[in-house]
């Protein structure tokens, strides 16, 4: 029997959009006021769903106490009251748009999931702008 188990978190970052090697006029165009150079807040609402099949000793797809404290270690201390463009590696490059965020969630919790069970990221930049990502298989 497979099932999908999710659990919700959240965290408060900073960013900015913008192409280091863009006019400052071609990033107000594309980027509009997410690239304000005093950078911005968002109060990110994630999700994430693993699925697979029912442990019929344990009835537990995966143990959501486990996967709480993955999220934690792995997302919500790297991102919580972080600058995303300043402080986060994975950003030095990388526009933290909300679908890169998500990619880069999906990337850090991926090694942690068992093999065996799908994992999917939902997340929230604002209670109407929101992305998924279940990587490419
Ligand atoms: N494809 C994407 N488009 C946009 C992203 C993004 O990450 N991916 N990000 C932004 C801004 O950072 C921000 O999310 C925009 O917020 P806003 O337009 O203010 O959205 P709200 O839901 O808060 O407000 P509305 O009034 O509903 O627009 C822009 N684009």
């Amino acid at each position: 029997m497979k099932l999908r188990v999710s659990r919700k978190a959240h965290f408060n970052s900073a960013h900015r959009l913008f192409r280091k090697e863009w006019s400052d006029e071609k990033n107000q165009r594309i980027f509009g006021k997410c690239n304000n150079p005093n950078y911005h807040g968002h109060n990110y609402e994630l999700i994430v769903h693993v699925t697979g099949e029912l442990d019929l000793e344990t009835g537990f797809v995966m143990d959501l106490k486990e996967l709480s404290d993955l999220i934690k270690r792995e997302i919500e201390e790297t991102f919580d009251h972080k600058n995303l463009n300043l402080d986060v590696p994975e950003f030095a490059d990388l526009i933290p748009s909300a679908e890169n965020i998500a990619v880069v969630i999906w990337q850090k919790l991926r090694p942690f999931i068992p093999q065996d069970k799908a994992l999917e990221v939902e997340l929230y930049e604002t209670a109407r702008n929101f992305v998924s990502y279940k990587g490419e298989n």
